[in-house]
This record gives structure tokens, C-alpha cells and sequence, in this order.
């Protein structure tokens, strides 16, 4: 079978973009760890499928998959590739767009200067949203890491997170926590690991450690999470701007009820196919 893909990226997230409307066909979890594969394939943190939506109501439906094969709810960074992608291959002719994720809905919308503005839903923070093993809903959760007790806040943006604020991200602490709380056994569904530094009430630095890939250069539900942990902390005003490895994302949150507005950038990279 010969594919035709689009490479994108969003602040160095990844990702090929299948067009699953005009091009159907299905993948094994194997066939996608071997196009995600840098050396024998591509190579994508996730790969995103673009569908038909199921309710005539909403655009399309938007579906996930990390570079282990695995499908999973949510991707910040890939929400914005994916309107940038259906408007520029002339799939809608809308610039903001209502689309179906395995959790709920989202509504990405291009902005003149080329940004992308994704409603990325509510935040969730009750254990079995997450999912988390835990009694009740508390701001910080206590957790046993190997050798170290560490405090995570745990939220669903429709995929799972745990965030750490930290002093210092960069002194090994995402290398050696991150592999543990990908698969604590209190996370049943395995968990994205953030680990932030907060810089100001406005601006943190963030690096994670997602699930299915491991780290990546910028996550944009981990962004989502961190910023809405971070305002639950008491620590950030409700805009922040997030500093990945990859570059810069801007999150607002406005509490309890409301959704979280991500803006970013959102770049295609190349296009190709490919014989699986
Ligand atoms: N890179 C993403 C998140 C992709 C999914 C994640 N690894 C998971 O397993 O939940 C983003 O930009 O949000």
C-alpha cells in the first residue's frame, strides 16, 4: 500500500498527518511503530489521522497515535497542525472548526497571522477522570517515585497528566522520574510526566515526558496541565507563556467551568509517501 503523508510540527512536537477521508485504510499498531521508526521509517512522536466525524455536528473527527502504536485521547501540539492541515489541502474552507476527539470536542481556529487558537475543553481533575488511584480530589498528590517522595498535581485534558514544580528541570530529574511515573501503577492508564519551573506569575519552563514516546521538545496538552496546575497552585495568573525546548505556546485559563485557550504555532514540514 503506498501512503501519501504531510510532516508537520508544532514547537518541534512531530508528526505525520494522514488524510483518512480521501485516502482510507487502516494500520497495525506494529505498521505505525515502524513508520514512527527515525532510522527504518519517518519518524513522528504521534501520527494523526484525519476523519470523517461521526456527528454531522462537528467538522471532523481528529484521531491520535504515539509513536509506540498506541491510540490515545488528546495532542495540544497536533491540534494545531491538524487546521492548518485541512485548510491548507482545501478539506473545509472554515478557519475555525469544531472536531471529535476521543474525549470530547475541540475547536481549533487559524488566526490571520498564521497562530493557531485551539478551545482545548475543560480541564478534569477527579481521579477516576485522570485515570489516578486516589480517595479524592486534592491540588497535590503525594507520590512514591523509586527512591523519592515527590508532589504531583494530576489533570485530564482529555489524556492524562502529572506535574511537578520544580527549581531546576534540567538537572537529570526528567531522564530519571520521568520512565517511573509513565508507568506508576497509580496511573492504570499510564500518565504524562511535566516537570516545571515556575518563573514568573506569567511565564514557566516546561519539559515532559509522554507517555508512548518519551520525552518530546514540547507537549501541548503538558502545557494545558502545567499551566492549569500552576494557576490551582496559586502560583500563575490565568495567561502564561510556556518556554518549551521547542519554543514558546501561550495558555489561558480562566478557572473552574472554563475551557483552556492554547496559542501557538503550527508549521508543515513536507510532504512524501511512503510504501507500507
Ligand atoms: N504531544 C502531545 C500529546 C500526545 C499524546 C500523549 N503522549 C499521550 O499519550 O497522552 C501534545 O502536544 O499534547
Amino acid at each position: 500500500m503506498t501512503l501519501s503523508f504531510t510532516k508537520m510540527q508544532g514547537l518541534g512536537n512531530d508528526f505525520i498527518v494522514l488524510d483518512g477521508i480521501n485516502q482510507p485504510f487502516t494500520l497495525t499498531p506494529e505498521q505505525i511503530r515502524q513508520l514512527g521508526d527515525r532510522h527504518f521509517g519517518i519518524g513522528f512522536d504521534q501520527l494523526l489521522l484525519v476523519e470523517k466525524p461521526t456527528d454531522p455536528a462537528h467538522d471532523f473527527r481528529y484521531r491520535i497515535f504515539n509513536n509506540d502504536g498506541g491510540e490515545v485521547e488528546q495532542c495540544g501540539n497536533g491540534a494545531r497542525c491538524f487546521v492548518r492541515y485541512v485548510t491548507e489541502r482545501g478539506l473545509t474552507d472554515k478557519t475555525e472548526i469544531s472536531v471529535e476527539v476521543a474525549t470530547g470536542i475541540i475547536k481549533p481556529r487559524l488566526e490571520a497571522n498564521g497562530l493557531v487558537t485551539v478551545d482545548m475543553g475543560e480541564p478534569r481533575f477527579a481521579p477516576r477522570q485522570i485515570p489516578f488511584v486516589a480517595d479524592e480530589d486534592q491540588i497535590e498528590h503525594s507520590l512514591q517515585v523509586g527512591d523519592e517522595t515527590v508532589s504531583v498535581s494530576v489533570v485530564s485534558m482529555g489524556n492524562p497528566h502529572a506535574v511537578q514544580v520544580l527549581a531546576d528541570i534540567d538537572d537529570g530529574v526528567v531522564e530519571r522520574q520521568g520512565p517511573l511515573i509513565e508507568y506508576h501503577p497509580r496511573f492504570p492508564a499510564r500518565v504524562n510526566a511535566g516537570f516545571m519551573q515556575v518563573l514568573s506569575r506569567n511565564a514557566v519552563r516546561l519539559r515532559v515526558f509522554e507517555r508512548g514516546v518519551g520525552e518530546t521538545i514540547a507537549c501541548g496538552t503538558g502545557a494545558c496541565a502545567a499551566v492549569v496546575s500552576g494557576i490551582r497552585r496559586g502560583l500563575l495568573d490565568e495567561t502564561v507563556t510556556v518556554t518549551t525546548r521547542g519554543g514558546n505556546v501561550d495558555i489561558t485559563w480562566r478557572g473552574p467551568g472554563q475551557p483552556v485557550l492554547m496559542t501557538g504555532s503550527a508549521v508543515t514540514v513536507f510532504q512524501g509517501t511512503v510504501e507500507i
